[in-house]
């Protein structure tokens, strides 16, 4: 097994009164990694400690086998942070700010001005990056972010509410980039979000908080296995088919006429290849084209419907 990413035990943090991590323990694995809680569960807390930016008031907490507390100037070498909130000077150019940010890590002029360019190149901000930031979109101001994170070439990124702001085609541009860097760079990332849809499309696994606690910690794999449910695809007249295969498979299976497909819920004791064989009969009966029968697999979003605090968009 690979050593842990991150490795967290015990860790607490308290404010005044306020017990934003309770004993917080967690082993998250190399890979793209997804934290979720409802507003308050301590995911920022948890993030600041891993940047060295807040003290726990106990516990032990390692990044790649550097503890936090003793190895802060290793930690700052080995992780790129993005922050939620606006943060970039409006009147530089991305190039210049990229730049300085790595001048800032510690990379001679030139080697700062050579991975500037490299990285605006990586996140598609290439051929504007002499302009002024405060002349970019929202979704270029969110690019340049990513890129100021990862100029000293990071061995971690992690990631603050990425998608925030941005409109759908903005969303799937910055998740594709996300899922990219990762591979291509080799480098592991944790990012936090409100959009379950959103993080089982691109994590491998997920940390769920609560109260400043662990809830759990899960392979994406594991999450959303396959269910008992079958979904079929149809090309023709979705409803004569699901009447068809309702007389079929009255006492084995509900069958739920979704949008553009049929879901059917086995009951208890059902046969599934006797299902799948109500499924061809009844297509043929109603003539219709079986496009695709498949099982059904379990969505973040049902998982884990109360843990955000905000509705979920599954886009
Ligand atoms: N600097 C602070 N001073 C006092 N209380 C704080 C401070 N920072 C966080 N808290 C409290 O600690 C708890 C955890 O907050 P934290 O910001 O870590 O949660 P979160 O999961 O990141 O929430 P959000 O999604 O709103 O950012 C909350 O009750 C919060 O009010």
């Amino acid at each position: 097994m690979s050593s842990p990413l991150i490795d967290a035990r015990a860790l607490s943090r308290r404010y005044g009164a306020v017990l934003a991590l309770d004993r917080f323990t967690v082993s998250i694995a190399p890979g793209i990694t997804g934290l979720v809680g409802a507003n308050g569960a301590g995911k920022s807390t948890f993030i600041r400690i891993l940047l060295g930016l807040v003290t726990p008031s106990a516990g032990e907490v390692s990044v790649l086998g550097h503890d936090v507390r003793s190895a802060r100037a290793n930690i700052r070498a080995l992780v790129g942070y993005m922050p939620e909130h606006d943060c970039l000077p409006p009147d530089m150019s991305a190039a210049e700010f990229t730049t300085f940010m790595g001048r800032l890590s510690g990379l001679p002029a030139h080697a700062a001005r050579e991975r500037s360019a490299e990285v605006l190149r990586h996140v598609g901000l290439f051929e504007e990056r002499y302009r002024p930031i405060g002349s970019y979109s929202t979704g270029m101001a969110q690019r340049v972010k990513l890129a100021q994170a990862l100029v000293h070439d990071p061995r971690v990124l992690i990631l603050d509410e990425p998608t925030n702001g941005l409109d759908p085609a903005g969303r799937e541009e910055m998740l594709a980039l996300i899922r990219r860097t990762g591979r291509e760079f080799g480098i592991s990332v944790l990012l936090s979000s409100h959009l379950l849809g959103e993080l089982e499309r691109i994590c491998d696994g997920i940390v769920q908080m609560d109260g400043g606690r662990l809830v759990r910690a899960e392979s994406i794999d594991e999450l959303t296995g396959e269910t008992g449910d079958l979904l079929v695809d149809v090309d023709g007249d979705l409803a004569r088919f699901a009447a068809a295969l309702r007389t079929r498979v009255h006492t084995a299976a509900d069958v739920v006429v979704q949008r553009h497909q049929v879901q059917v819920r086995p009951l208890a004791g059902a046969s599934f290849d006797h299902i799948a064989d109500a499924v061809r009969d009844a297509a043929v009966e109603s003539d219709v084209g079986l496009l695709r029968m498949e099982r059904a697999r379990a969505r973040l979003d049902d998982l884990f419907r109360d843990a955000t605090d905000q509705p979920s968009v599954a886009s």
